[in-house]
């Protein structure tokens, strides 16, 4: 068996090849960047990154386990991305927020994050071109679809270009250190209803306020004695709070979608795409049901349908769809061709990589 000193030299030895690496690497994408310039092309391609991390995924044979890889070489791809010029990124903020973590998964930490007010702040930055990318909510596992990211879809000729998924663990947190100490806490609706069954068996009696973000909630718990939040890990770092109980949410699987949103779509097949349309059919009987069948015929898996009012007229109402494929796969665009015609309104917004569920 090697000695401790010499498994460490090893270590040393194989880290210096691994910088080396790296840097071989980093200049080859910076010949790309080179290449994109002239040619007017985006840096940023989500597909291929995709791509590159189901590859790994695929060859690796441990015991590194697949999410490790794919965190690490986040990094590295953010890293090599920020030589031609940092990735900017709004997110729905402040810092600390689920969204926060959505768009440093998605992007790494080598990217220029900005938190925004608001979803709609969100889309306005992208929109006005003052960022390349923006990370929004679109829906909880257990709380269902955010109203709010999805009517803006119908204002807005923004694109989806990735999908981030974000394991929700919620903890209460306070500057108390005993749980009997805590008078009221703070959290976001979507946090308190998934926290209502333990907020019930272990703070009864106690008064719970409805805030903007989870992060938000730290921060007033962070300034208030007496009173507690219910955020996320990130949250007691930033803020320096004591965790007084772990994982209080109802199901211990609970997690929140996050769309990537951008002037385009990810135009690359990675090979594992997702793509999402929404379109309002005729006053006809039978009208979703011929709607969707090209989905049936062309052996495109649906994987959510959501209805939402158009606010233009009352009791009239546009589908969001989300189907598993890529707009160019030959039967994912002859489904869609085939729908369209059946519609009276009708538009892609975006096929992209399907996130991670980790
Ligand atoms: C290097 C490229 O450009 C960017 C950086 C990538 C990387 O570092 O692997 C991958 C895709 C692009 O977002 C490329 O397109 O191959």
């Amino acid at each position: 068996m090697k000695s401790l000193s010499e498994l460490r030299e090893e270590i040393d030895r194989i880290d210096r090849e691994i910088l080396a690496l790296l840097n071989r690497r980093a200049r080859l994408a910076q010949e790309v960047g080179e290449i994109k310039k002239k040619k007017g092309l985006p840096f940023y391609v989500p597909g291929r990154e995709a791509k590159i991390l189901s590859k790994l995924e695929e060859i690796n044979q441990g015991p590194l386990p697949p999410e490790s890889i794919r965190a690490i070489f986040r990094e590295i791809i953010s890293a090599c991305r920020a030589l031609e010029e940092p990735t900017k990124v709004a997110f729905l903020g402040p810092q600390a927020t689920f969204t926060h973590l959505a768009a440093l998964k998605h992007f790494g930490t080598s990217s220029d994050l900005r938190p925004m007010d608001s979803i709609q702040e969100v889309f306005d930055e992208v929109e006005k071109g003052r960022v390349d990318y923006g990370v929004v909510p679109i829906e909880n596992s257990i709380e269902g679809i955010v109203n709010y990211t999805i009517d803006m879809f119908l204002d807005t000729d923004l694109k989806i270009s990735g999908e981030i998924f974000v394991s929700v663990n919620l903890h209460l947190m306070s500057k108390e250190a005993e749980l009997s100490k805590v008078k009221k806490v703070y959290s976001h609706r979507h946090a308190i209803a998934q926290a209502r069954k333990w907020l019930s068996e272990n703070l009864p009696k106690i008064e719970v306020e409805e805030v903007s973000s989870t992060a938000k909630a730290a921060e007033l718990a962070s300034r208030e004695p007496g009173t507690a939040a219910i955020a996320s890990e990130a949250a007691a770092l930033l803020y320096d709070l004591n965790i007084l109980a772990k994982n209080i949410q109802e199901l211990s699987k609970n997690f929140t979608r996050f769309l990537v949103i951008g002037k385009t779509d990810s135009e690359f097949p990675s090979g594992r795409d997702k793509t999402s349309v929404m379109f309002s059919t005729k006053h006809v009987a039978g009208a979703l049901f011929k709607a969707l069948q090209p989905f049936a015929v062309y052996d495109v898996n649906l994987s959510k349908i959501e209805s939402r009012p158009t606010k233009k007229k009352p009791w009239e109402y546009v589908f969001f769809v989300d189907i598993e494929g890529h707009r160019k796969e030959d039967r994912v665009a002859k489904a869609l061709e085939e729908l369209k015609e059946t519609c009276s309104f009708f538009k892609i917004l975006g096929s992209y990589p399907a996130g991670f569920k980790e």
